[in-house]
């Protein structure tokens, strides 16, 4: 099993980038693992105090589940990916079976900084984009998809998420194997990556 990481700033166009690699590829030869799905069970907390929580820290997420979900799917093993509400700022009780494929995209803003599952990755990918496009791009999902309004957005994006993105995030870059400039739409990286992945599938 192939197993790619992506990371990169939040908004800087991780799942978008995902979907183009995948879009087109076999279906049931590539599975993606979304590091969403591992943020900590906060179930003994209230609604109101989970969603103070710093979801920009490493410490906020179940490495060792991703790690040992990996591993698992390594030696053919069927896994149940957790499925991450950010509504609830919680995972849910359904779980998604996710089986083993040839290639396992594991994508997420922190999984280059554990290093474990950065040596678990045979390669490494760092999407980026400036960082004022990807605060427009986050303000307008955040208030439109996950539940905030603009100033909860605008504050913890000066308080949480730029700081944590300056320490945590920014230096995984020189990790990684690939950097894709993603401003624009980035489709000759985009079709790179997926012709490496078609030799590995045609090599395997
Ligand atoms: N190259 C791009 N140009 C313009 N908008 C983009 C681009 N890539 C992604 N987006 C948009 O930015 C938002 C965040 O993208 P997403 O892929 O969810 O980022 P991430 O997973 O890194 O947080 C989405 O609304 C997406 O449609
Ligand atoms: N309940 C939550 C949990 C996390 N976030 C933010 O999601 C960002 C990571 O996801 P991307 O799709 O942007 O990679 C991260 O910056 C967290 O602040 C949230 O908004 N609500």
């Amino acid at each position: 099993m192939l197993i790619i990481g992506i990371a990169g700033g939040t908004g800087c166009g991780k799942t978008t980038v995902v979907n183009q690699i995948i879009n087109e590829l076999p279906k049931n030869e590539v599975g993606v693992i979304s590091q969403d799905a591992y943020y900590n069970d906060l179930s003994h907390l209230t609604l109101e105090e989970r969603r103070k929580t710093n979801f920009d820290h490493p410490n906020s997420i179940d490495f060792n589940l991703l790690e040992k979900h990996l591993k698992a799917l390594k030696a053919g093993e069927s896994v149940e990916q957790p499925v991450y509400s950010f509504l609830e700022c919680n995972r849910i009780q359904k779980t998604i079976p996710t089986h083993p494929r040839k290639v396992m995209i594991v994508e997420g803003i922190l999984i280059l900084t554990n290093s474990e599952i950065r040596n678990m990755c045979d390669i490494k990918i760092f999407v980026h984009a400036d960082t004022d496009e990807r605060l427009i791009r986050r303000l307008k999902r955040d208030v439109n998809e996950r539940g905030w309004n603009l100033n909860e957005t605008l504050e913890n994006y000066q308080n949480v998420i730029k700081p944590m993105h300056d320490q945590f995030i920014e230096p995984t870059k020189e990790y990684a194997d690939i950097i894709i400039p993603n401003n624009k739409y980035n489709t000759v990286a985009v079709e790179i990556v997926r012709s490496i992945i078609n030799e590995k599938l045609a090599e395997a």
